[in-house]
């Protein structure tokens, strides 16, 4: 299976399910399923032995008919055109959801940034910055990180834009460093909304006692690290977490914060004193609760949604489940919270850090997750109303909700011919 041409086959497929409930001309869907602009890069970046090395990056914009296009870049040796559409179309969506004025893009560059040395890093990130300009700016594109990349290479990226321009430009990118213009919470935005979004769908389903609810979560990055923090500080019972080697588990909880230090020293949260250590695929099946897959895409899908043991999905990876995967899950009463609604807190936050920026006025952190939690919950419950509405699954009123507003926008505007 290529996980990465599937991710836009995934997109079009959720997409296309949507669209069944939508009073749109087929005109009008068809636009909406094609990115708007495609951005492919090659550049040399100088090893610290003195040789040079050719790279591949891209940047799309899918749709920027609510704003200007918003959306991570990735590290990865998975990177590819096809994966970076998907994960555009999923922001175009995904700030409609949430009601923020942004259109979707995405980032990436094929590259395993473990493999970088610090100067690397910083001369990869610089020089693919410095080939997005004609791209990117804080009116028309808002680059953030994604997996492989985080706060560092978004400050290499402010301050290689503000080299160019010739002055300092805090808003064209969020998920900076605090000290030059990042907003309190962004770092842990996303992993926190996951566990917002997750606590919305269990209230919802009169399950308010979180020592009662068992997590389990694929990926320990900043997402997974973060909504394991925050679920065992909100009194869940994390019971198992995985990276890219593998997973640990024990049935009575992980001490998370000993986990995060485990992991920061280590590098990886394999071989942690008092639990078992398991394999990613063996986390998917583990008994709980709730699965969080934090990781990346199509990891449940059709050969293996049928061994999950949990009763709740929630996304917090982007496409981590196929529409094979959701059929089966769907079939087996299995409630998936979907990525574009659980996963939002991130990019609602780094909306909160451009207008911060924007307006050179900056927020206390009460102020943040406050506002966070509360666009979380609205949106939870208005999808939630949705899907008891017209009768679908959580992902396809998502959807249709979010498709419904950029549509509309697309028409109001009068761009459609
Ligand atoms: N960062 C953000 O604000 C947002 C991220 N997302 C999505 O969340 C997901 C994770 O992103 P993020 O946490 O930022 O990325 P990170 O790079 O910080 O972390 C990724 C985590 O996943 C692990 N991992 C990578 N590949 C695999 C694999 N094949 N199987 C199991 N585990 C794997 C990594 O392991 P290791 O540490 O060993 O490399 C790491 O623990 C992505 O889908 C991303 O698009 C969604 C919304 C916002
Ligand atoms: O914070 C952002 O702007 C985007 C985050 C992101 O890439 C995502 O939500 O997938």
């Amino acid at each position: 299976m290529n996980l990465h041409l599937d991710a836009y086959k995934t997109a079009l497929a959720q997409f296309n399910r949507a669209a069944r409930y939508l009073d749109f001309s087929d005109d009008l869907l068809e636009y909406m399923r094609y990115p708007r602009r495609e951005f492919t890069v090659n550049f040399p970046v100088r090893r610290d032995d003195g040789s040079m090395e050719m790279f591949t990056g891209y940047r799309v914009h899918h749709n920027t008919a609510l704003g200007p296009s918003k959306g991570g870049i990735r590290y990865s040796t998975a990177v590819t055109l096809d994966e970076v559409r998907a994960l555009a179309m999923w922001m175009t969506w995904k700030s409609a959801l949430v009601n923020i004025p942004y259109g979707g893009a995405k980032g990436g560059v094929v590259v395993d940034p473990r493999t970088l040395s610090l100067g690397e890093l910083e001369r990869l990130t610089r020089r693919y910055a410095s080939e997005l300009i004609p791209l990117i700016s804080p009116h028309s594109d808002i680059p953030a990180p994604d997996m492989g990349t985080n706060a560092q290479v978004m400050a290499w990226f402010m301050d290689t834009y503000s080299m160019t321009v010739g002055y300092s430009v805090p808003a064209i990118v969020t998920g900076k460093p605090k000290t030059i213009g990042g907003s309190e919470g962004r770092t842990e935005a996303t992993g926190r909304g996951v566990v917002v979004t997750m606590t919305s769908c269990l209230h919802h389903h009169g399950e308010t006692a979180p020592d009662r609810i068992d997590v389990a979560i694929q990926g320990f990055g900043n997402v997974g690290s973060n909504a394991a923090i925050y679920a065992h500080e909100c009194g869940y019972r994390v019971v198992a977490v995985s990276d890219i080697d593998g997973g640990i588990y024990n049935p009575g909880g992980l001490d998370i914060p000993a986990v995060v230090a485990f992991a920061k020293e280590r590098g990886s949260v394999i071989d942690f004193p008092r639990a078992e250590n398991i394999t990613n695929e063996e986390l998917l099946a583990i008994p709980c609760d709730v699965l969080i897959p934090a990781a990346m895409e199509g990891q449940l899908h059709g050969d293996n949604a049928h061994k999950v043991k949990a009763r709740y999905v929630v996304e917090g990876a982007n496409g981590p489940t196929t529409p094979e995967g959701d059929d089966i899950l769907n079939d087996r009463g299995i409630i998936v919270v979907p990525d574009i609604l659980a996963n939002a807190g991130g990019v609602i936050v780094s909306y909160f850090e451009w207008v911060q920026d924007m307006q050179a006025f900056f927020w206390d952190k009460s102020a943040v997750l406050e506002r966070l939690e509360g666009i979380l919950t609205a949106a939870y419950e208005q999808v939630q109303h949705n899907a008891e509405e017209h009768n679908i699954d959580l992902r396809t009123a998502a959807q249709v909700t979010a498709i419904k507003r950029v549509g509309e926008a697309i028409m109001t505007r009068g761009f459609y011919p």
